[in-house]
């Protein structure tokens, strides 16, 4: 393990600090959320410690600390002004769910979209985080217990890191401030083992949003269990609801704790980059440098990502020159980042051609997520990734199960099972719904030791079912590292040659159709009621029609093949939306499978046709 940067950053009494409560300005009184857990939270052997005189004094610090002081207001940065604690519905908290993440709205300014995710709001989440994870861990209720908090570039970040360290504190939890850091090295710091940085945590709390919108922000939870379910974080939301309600009915109040809680500082990115770093050197055979004599230019697309490049590749002998949208901007000037967006892989795969370089690697905001491109400027994204990584893995456990998302194509099944040897399980969309299909497979005896999305998300039995997008290309950084151990040239070609044989569709397509909940034919019911309908009857048509194939396994909405190629309509993970994907062997086919969707759907009309008909009549 390599040094450890972390340092005490700062011990905080609460005691010490409640005398003081008279030298804050009014405005930042009003604007603090004082949480009176006592009586809500199960905190046995411990006492929830909170005033408000404490919430300010850190959050002050923090905005020291990133630099938002402006205009003699110390107290309040600009999100928290518009912060308001009104009386909330547990449906208002419900509504924060997105599958097992809460996501909202945090900054105000665009139209529409009214903020969801205030201070008050983070804090009592993060306060039911604390009561979830002391009822988890209610065999140790005696010990302290401590909670790591990281976040993404976006510029909300570190208005949610004081609201969220005050909810921890309130419960009597020590926190862990990582500052700028990536979801998977979150989930990591409740499986480090290093008593000089306080790990590993209790848990932990990923600030961001992942590819959305600048006004958008969220939370990912974790413990050394993995990342939470649907289940628990419906659990804490509706916690956070009787939190936040019983406060506002009750007033604010101060509470004159006595016990105190720490914040401490650390670098924690360091000790996981440096766990990237050792397992790159450990597959080329304890090499120093292995990777040099390689030009790897990445894209972070101003997220959390930009650590890969000196903290990894550098110490690897990589030459970096050319990468691009490191420096963290919650504003994302550049692309959005997201390995599906077209506009992000244009972007790393123009700047891989530019620089003459081996190979590129590019991020989502939080570095769950990643792609890559070849020293030819082929994209190394969605299936392609899938087929590489499986490739690798199958290579190192014969006959393994490769678990993906349902929007997975035909050819990566060919590829898996007839070139690789594998078995390619595809099951339902969405990172987490993978990663526990591969666990449950496990435990059911099926061997399997990857699970892996066409978005970028990725996760290896070897490396804890951690969902790591740097992880991801640390596999393909071992391929290009032990080749060149091995005396092989000839830069990426090697990770090009691992994919050869992966039969690819002519035409490619993914539309989301919408529902519209306000419509009519919805007849006051839910849009998954409404989606579910449209599926049935979809099905029934295909049932119908001796030109059209039902997937015989499918786990989720309905794929069918015919006219050379494949449909699937799904309804969405979170949003009233569904998408369909389409692979064909040419613009024609695709149309006649297009046609097969848009006769069967017509009828209902509640859903936005509009780019169905776009792609029916363009062609
Ligand atoms: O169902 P969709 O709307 O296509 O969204 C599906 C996506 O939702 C989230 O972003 C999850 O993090 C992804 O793992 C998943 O692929």
């Amino acid at each position: 393990m390599a040094a450890v940067s972390g340092k005490i950053f700062q011990n905080v009494s609460v005691a010490q600090y409640s005398k003081q409560n008279s030298q804050f300005h009014p405005q930042c009184r009003r604007d603090s959320f004082t949480s009176n857990l006592r009586s809500l939270l199960p905190l046995k052997g411990r006492k929830p410690a909170w005033n408000r005189t404490l919430a300010m004094q850190l959050r002050t610090s923090s905005i020291y600390q990133n630099g938002f002081v402006s205009g003699g207001s110390i107290c309040c940065n600009a999100a928290s002004s518009s912060t308001e604690v009104r009386p909330l519905e547990k449906s208002d908290f419900l509504k924060l769910q997105n599958g097992s993440d809460i996501r909202g709205v945090a900054v105000a300014g665009v139209d529409g979209e009214p903020v969801t995710l205030t201070e008050p709001i983070s804090e009592a989440i993060a306060s039911a985080f604390a009561a979830w994870l002391s009822d988890k861990k209610k065999g140790d209720a005696s010990m302290a217990m401590s909670v790591s908090i990281g976040h993404d570039s976006r510029i909300s970040a570190s208005m949610l890191q004081d609201a969220v360290s005050q909810g921890l504190m309130s419960a009597g939890i020590d926190v862990l401030h990582f500052g700028l850091a990536s979801t998977p090295a979150m989930f990591n710091s409740t499986l480090t083992r290093n008593e000089e940085v306080g790990c590993p945590a209790d848990g932990a709390i990923m600030i961001t949003a992942s590819h959305l919108p600048y006004n958008r922000n969220g939370f990912k939870f974790f413990t050394n269990a993995g990342g939470l379910g649907k289940a628990d974080i419906k659990d804490i939301l509706e916690r956070a609801s009787d939190i936040y309600n019983k406060i506002t009915d009750e007033g604010l109040r101060d509470l004159q704790g006595t016990s105190s809680v720490s914040v401490k500082k650390v670098d924690y990115m360091a000790i996981y980059a440096s766990d990237l770093v050792h397992a790159v050197r450990k597959a080329a055979g304890n090499i120093e440098k292995p990777l040099e004599g390689f030009h790897i230019v990445v894209d972070a697309g101003n997220g959390a990502g930009g650590f890969f490049v000196d903290k990894v590749l550098g110490p690897l002998g990589a030459v970096t020159s050319g990468s691009q949208f490191l420096e963290p901007d919650g504003m994302f000037p550049n692309h959005i980042p997201n390995p599906e967006d077209k506009a992000a892989m244009t972007a790393i795969t123009q700047a891989v051609l530019n620089n003459k370089a081996d190979f590129g690697i590019i991020f989502d905001t939080d570095v769950d997520r990643s792609a890559a491109v070849d020293s030819t400027g082929r994209e190394l994204n969605r299936n392609r990734l899938i087929a590489l990584i499986s490739a690798i893995i199958l290579e190192e456990h014969p006959g393994t199960t490769i678990v993906t998302d349902s929007v997975t194509s035909d050819g990566l099944t060919l590829f898996i099972e007839k070139k690789l040897g594998g078995k390619h399980h595809r099951f339902k969309r969405g990172y987490k719904n993978v990663i526990d299909e591969a666990i449950r497979l496990n435990s059911i005896g099926e061997e399997s030791h990857l699970a892996i999305e066409t978005s970028g998300h990725g996760a290896l039995k070897e490396n804890n079912w951690l969902d790591d997008g740097a992880y991801l290309m640390v596999k393909l950084l071992n391929k290009l590292a032990s080749a060149r151990a091995s005396g092989i040239k000839g830069g990426s070609k090697v990770l090009t040659d691992l994919v050869e044989g992966l039969q690819e569709a002519a035409v490619t397509v993914e539309l989301r159709l919408k529902i519209d909940q306000n419509h009519a034919d919805l007849k006051g019911g839910s849009f998954r009621d409404y989606g579910e309908a449209v599926l049935k009857h979809l099905e029934n048509v295909v049932d119908s029609d001796l030109k059209l194939v039902k997937a015989p396994i499918n786990y989720e909405g309905v794929r069918v093949s015919g006219f050379g190629g494949w449909f699937l309509l799904r309804l969405s993970l979170h949003d009233p939306v569904l998408p369909l994907n389409i692979e064909a062997p040419s613009n024609d086919e695709a149309v006649k499978l297009a046609l097969v969707v848009h006769e069967a759907v017509r009828g209902f009309s509640a859903l936005d046709m509009s780019s169905l008909d776009k792609l029916i009549h363009r062609n």
